[in-house]
């Protein structure tokens, strides 16, 4: 395809994703259904650049002075991919192209960057989370949010239940993985320009073996401060698709048990094909469908990981248009289920005992908040350092190490961002019951 019948294509998407409130990827498959003469590199080009437009929403119709998907694909084009404007213009005449641009769009494509917008125009967030991520913040908000704005690189943890960092490497070459900063037992795939193929994980040897599985360096290492040592009692509380459970199945070498429960029976059940090629034996499904109850766990268990569902506020790298869904009752609706998810959890911790509660939000309400709440609540716990236990799980490198300390709050939560850590926003709290 020419790129003026993809740039149409990417208007066509972003306004399905806006007005249709369609997810990026479906919009981008019907896309692809309708436009049969649309190859792969033309789907990763139109999704790579709908993702951009949605990353820089604010202050590309800033720009434009329009926020329509025929402004925001014109502004990222110029704003973020470098397009000169003469490049957008002529593209316009290719076949199945836009309609020429307008006076006013030409204007738009040529003016400078206007340093005086507001913050959430700069820093490319929706306007009533101003007031929350300056208390997060603060001076950096702009800073912090423009490294969010970008796209994220691709993280795997070698499995060592099957595999080791040293056997992983000659498989990951072809995916052009380079050894984690951060973990020793992981690697890292720098974010692709999305006018290059991308390699697929999922098509690989060593991933279909179970020696790899792909998940966040923020997730790794909030993981790795629950430290779960072999033969320990375990519950992951919230354990969804069972990121968390595979990595605290490999910290435990095999050995122990791990209950996976999650409300949701449907996400646990994803975790089905994950555990066969993962050779974690020690797993056991605590369905809700089955009636399977957790009441003999109570006061057993040496570890509870609570992997509490959020507003996803530190994964906008990678769905950007969750960016612009969340909602201020959202924000409520989580931290009521964070507050009861918290108080149910701590019950299954045995006397002397530990609780690791984590979220993929950056928001002080759903993080220090509920911990601060929990813990006034339930006298039986005391918080600990979460940046010394992720350390003490031996899976940090030098560097790692010095990122967990660096981010370290005075309570000993920590918490990661992109611009901190260049992972996803991860917050991480270690609460100990007291023996
Ligand atoms: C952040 S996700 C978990 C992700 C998962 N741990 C992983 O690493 O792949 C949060 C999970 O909490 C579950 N959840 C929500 N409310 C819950 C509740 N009251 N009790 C248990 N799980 C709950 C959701 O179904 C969701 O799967």
């Amino acid at each position: 395809m020419r790129n003026g019948g993809r740039i149409s294509a990417a208007i066509s998407v972003l306004t399905d994703v806006l007005q249709r409130h369609q997810p990026v990827k479906i919009a981008v498959r019907d896309w692809g259904k309708r436009a049969r003469y649309a190859g792969s590199k033309d789907r990763a080009w139109v999704s790579g650049l709908v993702l951009d437009a949605l990353r820089r929403r604010n202050s590309t119709a800033h720009h434009m002075g329009h926020d329509d998907p025929r402004a925001l694909v014109f502004g990222t084009l110029r704003f973020a991919w470098d397009w000169p404007a003469r490049d957008i213009e002529q593209a316009c005449y290719d076949d199945h192209g836009p309609t020429p641009l307008t006076n006013a769009e030409r204007d738009a494509l040529i003016m400078a960057p206007d340093p005086t917008a507001p913050i959430h125009v700069q820093g490319d967030f929706p306007e009533w989370l101003t007031p929350h991520m300056e208390r997060v913040f603060g001076p950096d908000t702009v800073v912090e949010a423009q490294a969010m704005a970008v796209r994220a690189d691709v993280d795997l943890r070698v499995n060592t239940l099957k595999s080791d960092a040293e056997k992983a490497a000659l498989p990951l070459k072809s995916v052009r993985a380079v050894p984690s900063k951060l973990l020793t037992n992981a690697y890292n795939i720098p974010a692709r320009d999305p006018t290059e193929r991308e390699d697929s994980i999922e098509g690989i040897p060593a991933f279909s073996k179970g020696w790899v599985e792909v998940q966040d360096a923020g997730s790794q290492i909030a993981a790795a401060a629950a430290n779960a040592k072999p033969g320990e009692q375990v519950l992951d509380y919230c354990a969804g698709g069972g990121g968390k459970t595979l990595a605290l199945a490999a910290q435990m070498q095999g050995t122990g048990q791990i209950y996976a429960y999650d409300i949701d029976g449907k996400r646990l059940s994803a975790l089905v094909p994950r555990l066969k090629r993962s050779g974690a034996h020690n797993v056991q499904l605590v369905h809700p469908s089955e009636g399977t109850s957790l009441e003999p766990l109570v006061g057993q268990m040496d570890l509870v990981f609570v992997d509490a569902p959020c507003t996803g506020t530190g994964t906008w790298r990678r769905k950007p248009d969750s960016k612009w869904r969340v909602k201020p009752a959202q924000l409520a609706k989580r931290m009521e289920d964070q507050r009861q998810i918290l108080a149910e959890a701590a019950n299954y911790v045995k006397p002397g005992g530990r609780l690791l509660y984590a979220t993929c939000s950056f928001l002080i309400e759903e993080d220090e908040d509920r911990v601060a709440e929990f813990l006034a609540a339930d006298t039986r716990f005391r918080e600990g350092d979460a940046a010394e236990a992720a350390i003490a799980s031996g899976l940090l490198t030098d560097h790692g190490a010095a990122v967990v300390r660096k981010f370290r709050g005075p309570t000993g939560s920590v918490r990661l961002t992109p611009r901190r850590a260049g992972t996803d926003g991860f917050f991480f709290a270690l609460l100990n019951r007291e023996a």
